[in-house]
């Protein structure tokens, strides 16, 4: 039988619960639910450390048993390596196998250190080079803090400033456009645009991101969710949808065009509707996926029907993104009060997408 390929969790900001929640699935043994094994980015120092506080505080019953592998990153044959490990399991007593990530200094639980920023990009470079070489199956990402890698100027690949891994893995697997979007029980909701000040989300608003953003979300709600025939409702920009001209004209003038475009192509879209009635059991009801125009038209209604158990995923990619979906919660890191519910769906996402998926006549 084929062997199955690893997921891999990056912990991101190490000041943050990225580490909390990995070690909290680890002790209850869910992370064997997936039949793959298990990887994670970390610094093995700064993840002991975390162990034995989250035991101190009496959240983990004894300390997650597993394996640390040294990376030479800056070695030449770094990626022809990886897939030789795969035949660590975690069938060998090792809740996971971690790909150590040294932090430049030692951690302190809720105190962001910009020294240690480096080593949260790395995870992410690490993550797309694996995806890219196909030695794992998905990246699920833990959080980071934006704005730490801005201060340290960690900046995207195209130079622009650090605004999210959804701009970071776009940008580094070469995609003109991805999508994020975000899932729970009650709905879908994907998003035109992501990090963007509320100022410059009209001009983002064109004909042309408009009509890739449909595109991705029809193609990926077909391959990623088995969904042939998806309906779509589609958001208005503006209050009650531009109000027929009065309250904005992005609607007549770019949405609405390019959604009968598809309408017109026999797709099950809906023109823009106003975002204030368009989240109602009603609507919701007939629909698989929202598209909204910007991050807090939909994400809000969407993290107050399930937050801490909704996966953030990113549409478009040459590989599999899923990714918790909450922050770094630095207030919790180190204390035990930190749920793992929504890294728990976000690696159950990946890991039936990847069973659903055939890359390269091989399944992962
Ligand atoms: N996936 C990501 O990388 C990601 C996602 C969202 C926000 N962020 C970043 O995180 C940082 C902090 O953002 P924020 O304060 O707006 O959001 P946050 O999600 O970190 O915290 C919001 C509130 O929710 C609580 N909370 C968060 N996760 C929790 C969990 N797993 N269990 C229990 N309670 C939890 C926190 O304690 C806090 O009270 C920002 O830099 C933001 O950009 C990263
Ligand atoms: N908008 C995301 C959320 O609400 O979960 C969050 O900022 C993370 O974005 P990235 O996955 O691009 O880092």
């Amino acid at each position: 039988m084929q062997k199955k390929l690893p997921l891999l969790i990056t912990t991101g900001e190490p000041a943050g619960i990225g580490m909390d929640i990995v070690l909290l699935l680890a002790d209850t043994g869910k992370l064997q639910d997936f039949a793959r094994p298990i990887w994670v980015t970390a610094d093995h120092t700064a993840l002991q450390k975390r162990a034995d506080m989250l035991l101190a505080a009496g959240v983990l019953r004894s300390c997650p048993r597993w394996q640390t592998v040294d990376l030479d990153i800056a070695a030449d044959n770094f990626l022809e390596q990886m897939p030789q490990q795969t035949h660590m399991n975690t069938h060998d007593g090792h809740a996971f196998i971690l790909l150590n990530t040294p932090c430049a200094q030692s951690v302190i639980c809720g105190q962001i250190n910009t020294r240690n920023s480096a080593m949260v990009a790395q995870q992410l470079e690490i993550a797309h080079q694996l995806a890219t070489y196909k030695a794992i199956a998905a990246i699920i990402t833990g959080p980071l803090q934006k704005s730490a890698l801005i201060d340290a100027d960690i900046r995207l690949p195209d130079g622009t400033m650090f605004s999210g891994h959804t701009e970071f893995f776009m940008q580094q697997s070469g995609c003109d456009k991805v999508v994020m979007m975000l899932a729970n029980q009650a709905m879908k909701v994907a998003l035109v645009t992501t990090h963007l000040a509320l100022k410059d989300i009209p001009a983002a608003i064109t004909a042309n991101n408009v009509r890739q953003t449909v595109q991705i979300v029809i193609d990926d709600m077909q391959e990623k969710f088995g969904l042939m025939q998806p309906r779509i409702l589609v958001c208005g920009l503006n209050p009650h949808a531009g109000e027929g001209g009065h309250l904005g004209v992005e609607e007549m003038e770019i949405i609405n065009p390019v959604l009968r475009e598809f309408i017109a192509a026999e797709i099950n879209i809906s023109e823009a509707m106003p975002a204030d009635t368009l989240f109602t059991p009603r609507h919701l009801a007939n629909c698989d996926a929202v598209i909204a125009m910007y991050h807090d038209q939909g994400l809000p209604v969407l993290k107050s029907h399930g937050f801490g158990d909704t996966v953030n995923l990113t549409l478009g990619l040459p590989y599999i993104r899923t990714s918790v979906d909450h922050g770094t919660a630095l207030d919790l890191a180190g204390s035990g009060g930190a749920s793992a519910t929504s890294l728990y769906q976000a690696l159950n996402m990946a890991n039936e997408m990847a069973d659903r998926s055939i890359v390269s006549g091989t399944i992962v």
